[in-house]
């Protein structure tokens, strides 16, 4: 496969039951095959979009003192800013070039899980950058929620059966800002190859060249939306509870040209995380002869901890 196919989500919430279908039988085979799809028909307008890209340019503009306030010592990166290079990805010593911000779950109705999430950071420089991130958050959780549930109908599952799982869950919403390049970068690039660690991603900002993704043959296919589209793809958590049915598949973002090093690119994915308590056992009706359990049992707090050691963002 070479192309990454697109899906409305319209289709699924149409009321419509063939269209309904269409859409669970596109997503699934999609993410049985390449792992991506872009998605158009989701929940965020175009003024959100605007207003959120304007407040992050204008937080990553501001000087380096100033956003070094914000990257916050021993919760590993989870809320407020993490600063350029530090982030690696899983079996590589040089850090991305990138810097990012971390926004997190706003918790309704559990204080005793409101206790457990580090807070959220405000940044009191910006008057609008806290609430346009917590509505993105919440335009997008619903929109992942929505596929969801097309994947559980997909895996012959209850159309629910994550709605418990990711109510007040453990999501991440990181705009991204990888920075002009400025001298040859010896072996870094703005992000590694990597699998996702979560259940699925949705990714604004994939608009112009850099992001790939590897297909089954190995070969780098670029993964471009249109304007209205999300790009969204298969998380580690979901490939194992599905024993890797569904398939989270290896991407990364290359360097530019040279003639286009002198430009940052701004993406923001949402990791949708569900609460740590969630286990990762993979499905009974995923497993059979032809398709041994290929994942131990863990919940998803257990791998999350696991995978921040391996990116350099805590330590043992
Ligand atoms: O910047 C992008 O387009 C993708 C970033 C990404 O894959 C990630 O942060 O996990
Ligand atoms: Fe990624």
């Amino acid at each position: 496969m070479s192309a990454i196919p697109s899906v409305n989500l319209e289709d699924f919430i149409s009321g419509d039951p063939t269209r309904k279908k269409k859409f669970i039988k596109e997503i699934g085979s999609a993410f049985e095959n390449i792992g991506f799809v872009a998605l158009s028909g989701h929940f965020l307008s175009e003024k959100l979009v605007g207003d959120l890209y304007s407040e992050i340019k204008k937080f990553f503009d501001l000087p380096q003192e100033t956003k070094d306030k914000y990257e916050i010592e021993g919760i590993g990166g989870q809320r407020g800013y993490t600063s350029f290079g530090k982030e690696h990805a899983k079996g590589r010593k040089e850090g991305d070039l990138k810097e990012f911000w971390h926004f997190g779950q706003y918790v309704e109705n559990d204080p005793e899980l409101e206790k457990a999430y580090p807070s959220n950071v405000q940044v009191a420089e910006l008057d609008y950058f806290n609430e346009v991130g917590k509505e993105t958050y919440k335009m997008l959780e619903k929109t992942a929620q929505y596929v969801l549930r097309a994947l559980a109908l997909h895996l012959e599952l209850e159309e629910t059966y994550f709605d418990e799982y990711i109510k007040n869950g453990n999501s991440i919403l990181r705009p991204i800002h990888y920075p002009p390049i400025t001298h040859e970068p010896k072996n870094a690039v703005r992000a590694a190859a990597h699998g996702d660690i979560n259940l699925i991603t949705l990714l604004m900002g994939a608009h112009g060249k850099g992001l790939q993704v590897r297909n089954h043959e190995g070969e780098w296919v670029d993964a471009i939306a249109k304007p209205d589209q999300l790009m969204i793809n298969v998380g580690d958590m979901l490939s194992r509870l599905t024993n890797n049915k569904l398939k989270s598949t290896i991407h990364q973002v290359v360097n530019p040209p040279k003639e286009l090093w002198g430009t940052s690119r701004y993406s923001v994915p949402f990791f949708m995380h569900p609460i740590s308590e969630m286990p990762l056992n993979c499905l009974d009706n995923c497993v059979d002869e032809e398709h041994p359990k290929q994942f131990e049992d863990i919940t998803a707090g257990e791998f999350l901890h696991e995978r921040l050691i391996e990116l350099g963002l805590i330590k043992k």
